[in-house]
């Protein structure tokens, strides 16, 4: 049990090395040239700073919305953030979750197996005081009268989406009557993958150039295929592929998503594509449960996205946002059961342990696709890797299914790079690692279950059931057998 809002026996900036992460190591707010570091002083108590304006601002509004009472709830809740900001400042150590939080065994159980010196804010693993940061701030609406489901994000995430009509429009043209083939599934793979270049906002202009809608935008992307570091689009393709080849009835594609506004609406399209050519007989989208890293969507952001399209009065995406609806109510599309797991501390390697339903539910399908930089980190398990170890390495064994990973690259973490481009990235662009300039998508096969891996001639009379795939994987397992 933790003293609540003692500080860790050092001020922050007394124990913390000025140097920049060494390899082999978690990512850390102890390390002061990192990113880690740049975002627990600055950017977190700004984003903290940005919702406590918001709810000023909107005052009025939620008044409006919910009577008068609801000022208490904002000054609660603004004190309260305040109070995080400071606890954050001085490097306190965490605390326990005291409410009604649905997930708040599991985070109570994690924060109590942290070692001490592993549990304030900037001694941490970088993605456990981040994850235990934006926890925090929601349990503070939680908490509230009226609040309790309140998205302070939320209008970041519309407003996204808002300023980017006129490349949802070019897009939106650009993107009928597809051909089933690896060109344009590669196209729209990249659609996808460049549109998690900036969380918010920025994204958009880089489809705005073509005024002329008949120009085919898709290929625009082709241009920027040299700052794909690590491109194993093709593996992704196969494994449809081969999976339609197979004849197999269902072929279900996990889309673990990340943004929403601009990045979610590409999303859709890729999705859309994928269902509409029998690449996937179903996708199922999981997103987050809970307001998370400014634009992270939710069930709620899926809905409203969805909406915004069909009563927009421009034809096209109307119809666009009918098609995506319908794609829903015939269930090509769902929203994967809500779990809490995308919104905890813990690295993907850990998910048999933690949360076995949803390591289940993912053995089921063909593929997983994990969007962005926070996914990124958690399959890298928030590590620096030897930029040239094999993704398959680094993934540790979570491999329920064929995994692909596609992500701008925004922080240190980074795996599967030929010998020698990451040292001469660091002598041309030194901030190569968190400019989100460079990308890579990265693939690797499902770890099956040990019949699977049994000679086909020892195969016989054995039933390769996927239920096997979770009771005989070996998570911890780091190296393939192929
Ligand atoms: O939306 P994405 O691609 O997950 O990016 C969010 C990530 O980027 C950062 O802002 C920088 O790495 C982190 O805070 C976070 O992990």
């Amino acid at each position: 049990m933790f003293m609540e809002f003692r500080r860790s026996s050092l001020s922050a900036d007394q124990s913390m090395p000025g140097m920049s992460t060494p390899r082999h190591s978690l990512l850390s707010g102890r390390f002061k040239q990192s990113f880690a570091y740049l975002t627990l002083r600055t950017r977190m108590p700004g984003i903290m700073q940005q919702i406590i304006s918001h709810m000023q601002n909107n005052t009025p509004e939620l008044v409006d919305e919910f009577g008068e009472d609801v000022r208490k709830d904002i000054t609660s809740i603004v004190d309260a953030i305040e109070r995080l900001k400071v606890d954050l400042n001085r490097d306190r150590y965490f605390t326990l979750f005291h409410g009604d939080e649905p997930d708040q065994a599991k985070w109570n159980a994690f924060l109590s197996e942290l070692p001490k010196p592993k549990r304030s804010y900037f001694r941490a693993c970088w993605l456990h005081a981040e994850c235990y940061l934006y926890r925090r701030i929601f349990s503070f609406f939680e908490h509230s009268q009226y609040l309790k489901t309140y998205d302070y994000f939320a209008h970041l995430k519309q407003e996204d989406l808002k300023i980017s009509v006129p490349s949802m429009k070019v897009l939106a043209t650009a993107t009928r009557q597809l051909q089933k083939d690896w060109t344009t599934f590669n196209k729209l793979m990249r659609l996808s993958l460049w549109s998690n270049h900036f969380e918010i906002q920025m994204n958009a202009i880089l489809f705005e150039g073509p005024k002329n809608e008949k120009i085919d935008v898709l290929s625009l992307l082709i241009d920027l295929d040299h700052r794909i570091l690590a491109n194993e689009s093709m593996l992704v393709w196969n494994c449809l592929i081969k999976a339609k080849k197979r004849a197999q009835k269902r072929i279900i594609v996990d889309y673990v998503c990340d943004n929403a506004g601009f990045e979610l609406f590409t999303d859709l399209i890729f999705i859309e594509y994928l269902v509409d050519t029998g690449l996937a007989t179903q996708v199922r989208m999981h997103v987050k449960a809970i307001p998370w890293y400014i634009s992270d969507a939710t069930r709620q952001d899926i809905e409203w996205t969805l909406d915004f399209l069909q009563h927009h009065p421009s034809d096209i995406l109307s119809s666009l946002g009918h098609k995506f609806a319908e794609l829903f109510r015939s269930k090509l599309v769902i929203i994967a059961p809500q779990t809490y797991f995308w919104t905890g501390p813990q690295p993907f390697f850990v998910m048999v342990d933690v949360d076995i339903e949803l390591f289940k539910l993912l053995a089921g399908a063909e593929l997983a696709i994990f969007k962005g930089d926070l996914n990124y980190r958690k399959l890298m398990g928030d590590y620096i890797w030897d930029p040239t170890e094999e993704f398959i390495t680094c993934l540790r064994g979570f491999r329920p299914t064929n995994v692909c990973a596609m992500r701008t690259v925004k922080c240190e973490v980074i795996c599967g790079l030929p010998e020698g481009v990451a040292d001469s990235l660091v002598l041309s662009n030194p901030q190569w690692m968190t400019s989100g300039y460079y990308a890579v998508i990265q693939y690797t096969d499902s770890l099956r279950c040990n019949c699977c891996l049994l000679d086909q001639s020892e195969q016989d009379g054995i039933a390769c059931d996927r239920e096997k795939t979770v009771s005989c994987s070996i998570y911890q397992h780091s190296r393939p057998v192929r």
